[in-house]
This record gives C-alpha cells, sequence and structure tokens, in this order.
C-alpha cells in the first residue's frame, strides 16, 4: 500500500484564560489507505480538521497517537529529505507559500538541488521541463510571483511538487483561491499529471463538485474522523449520513447555479 493511516490522534494545546492551557483533540482516530495512481478525496466542513490530517501526512507536524506509513515504512523512522522525495504538498495560499524575492527558477530549483546534482546548465532545462508540464511557457522562468496570475502561481507551485518524482501530492485546498474557470484547466492539469506521472493525490477540499471531477474515492470528515467513505463515485448519491447529504446537496445548488462543470461521474 503506498500509504496507510491507522488509528491517528492529533491535539492541541488551545489557551483557557490567562495562564491556563487545555489539550483540544482536533484528529481522533482516522484511519485510511491510498493506493498507488489513485486520487483520494477529504472532504470535511471547515475546522473539521483535515489540514492538520494533511500536515501529518508529510511529517510537517507529528502524530500523538497511531502511525503512518508509506510503502510500509512508518514515516517517524524517515528522514525529512526522504519524506519529501516521496511525499509533496500544495497549499491554497500560494502566494504565501512561495518566497516573493525568489524567481520562478529559484522556487523550482530548491528541491531539484535537493535531489540532484545538476550544473547550472542542466538545472535549468529541469526547470524548463517542469514549466512545460505545467503548461507555463520558458518566458515564466525569471519572473517575480508577482509578476504571474494566481493560476500561473499555483501552477508553478504544482511544478515545485512534481520536481521531486514523489509518490504521491496533498493538495490541500489546492484551487479554492482561483477563479472557477480556472480551477477547471488546474483540475485538468491535474488529471493529466496524474496519468502522465503515475501520481497519487489526497484532495482536501470543501468543494464537492472539484472532487466528483478528479477523485477516485472520497472520504467524509466530520469533527476530526470520517465519518462515511464513497468507493466508486457513482455511489455518491447514495450517501446514508445526514452530513454527507448536506455536502452533496449544497454542491448541486452550486452546479445547478453556476454551470460551469458538471458532476461528472454522478448519474
Ligand atoms: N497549530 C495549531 N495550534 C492550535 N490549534 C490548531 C493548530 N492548527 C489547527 N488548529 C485548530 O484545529 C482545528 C482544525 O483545523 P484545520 O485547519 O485542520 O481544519 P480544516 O478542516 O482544514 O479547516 P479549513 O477547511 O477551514 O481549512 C481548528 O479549530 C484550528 O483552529
Amino acid at each position: 500500500m503506498l500509504l496507510e493511516i491507522q488509528n491517528v490522534y492529533k491535539s492541541y494545546k488551545k489557551s483557557i484564560g490567562m495562564i491556563k492551557k487545555e489539550s483540544v483533540e482536533i484528529v481522533k482516530g482516522v484511519s485510511l489507505r491510498l493506493k498507488e495512481g489513485e486520487c483520494l478525496g477529504i472532504i470535511g466542513e471547515s475546522g473539521s480538521g483535515k489540514s492538520t490530517l494533511g500536515r501529518l501526512i508529510i511529517g510537517l507536524e507529528k502524530v500523538d497517537r497511531g502511525n503512518i506509513q508509506i510503502e510500509g515504512i512508518d514515516i517517524s523512522k524517515l528522514n525529512s529529505t526522504f519524506l519529501k522525495k516521496k511525499a509533496s504538498v500544495v497549499f491554497q495560499d500560494y502566494s504565501s507559500s512561495v518566497n516573493p524575492r525568489f524567481r520562478v527558477i529559484d522556487i523550482l530549483s530548491e528541491p531539484i538541488k535537493t535531489f540532484e546534482k545538476l550544473t547550472k546548465k542542466h538545472t535549468i532545462k529541469k526547470a524548463i521541463n517542469l514549466l512545460e508540464k505545467v503548461g507555463l511557457a520558458e518566458e515564466y522562468l525569471y519572473r517575480y510571483p508577482h509578476q504571474l496570475s494566481g493560476g500561473q502561481l499555483q501552477r508553478v507551485c504544482i511544478a515545485r511538487a512534481i520536481a521531486t518524482n514523489p509518490k504521491f501530492i496533498v493538495l490541500d485546498e489546492a484551487i479554492s483561491s482561483l477563479d472557477v474557470s480556472v480551477q477547471v484547466q488546474v483540475l485538468d492539469l491535474l488529471i493529466e499529471l496524474k496519468k502522465q506521472m503515475a501520481i497519487s493525490y489526497i484532495f482536501i477540499t470543501h468543494d464537492l463538485t472539484a472532487i466528483t471531477y478528479i477523485c477516485d474515492r472520497v472520504l467524509f470528515f466530520k469533527d476530526g474522523l470520517v465519518i462515511e467513505e464513497v468507493n466508486a463515485m457513482s455511489d455518491l448519491r447514495n450517501v446514508k449520513e445526514e452530513y454527507s447529504r448536506t455536502l452533496l446537496h449544497a454542491a448541486m445548488m452550486m452546479n445547478e447555479r453556476e454551470e460551469t462543470y458538471e458532476i461528472q461521474r454522478i448519474s
């Protein structure tokens, strides 16, 4: 199994008044599996703990209990460089996830240099190749983040995420800040990269429409727990939990209103 999460818990300390601190459990015993080449959607309301789970998966934070294994190895036993080679992340806030003083070539050189000893010429060649993969021309190589549109900058973030040839990418609300038409373009790009590079995705969102567009399976996340799992997108209409039905209904209403991109795999 590419990724296996078993009974994972995570809490944070929350201030109560001026002095006291109390531990609040955010992730409350989550288990999931991600297969090779699969896109697993995680949907849930704001504050349900989706991003916390995402940070645990890529090793940005440590679990309190339970374990996370990538290809059968507990991530607590992997060094951070090795972990970065296996898993990348793309966040919602593309502008703060890059250094504003770095040009695109610098942003892309960072992960390349971590894993490969390349000459400057070959690093540039690889960066151009990465830009091509995400649909950006070579001319963008020497631009600064503020000289790019949101969609272009998120493409650069995706190029950075695939630079290490990872096994999977955690996409945490990766399209939520983009205009709807640009969202579709980025989703199409992700689908294409998944095919080309055999990458898996964990697609974290509160937008079920996007999930139906790109995911193979979906987990409904509520209050730190997976409350329902849909293993075939054609079964989405048959969700049992009221919470899942509410999210489904909201997505369909939005879809009808905007008529932008259809819920493709719901028949
Ligand atoms: N480092 C932290 N320290 C303390 N509390 C935190 C920390 N990170 C997250 N939390 C709290 O954990 C809860 C879950 O946050 P999280 O970002 O994981 O939810 P989410 O489902 O991703 O929400 P959203 O969809 O709004 O991003 C929130 O109440 C948040 O305030």
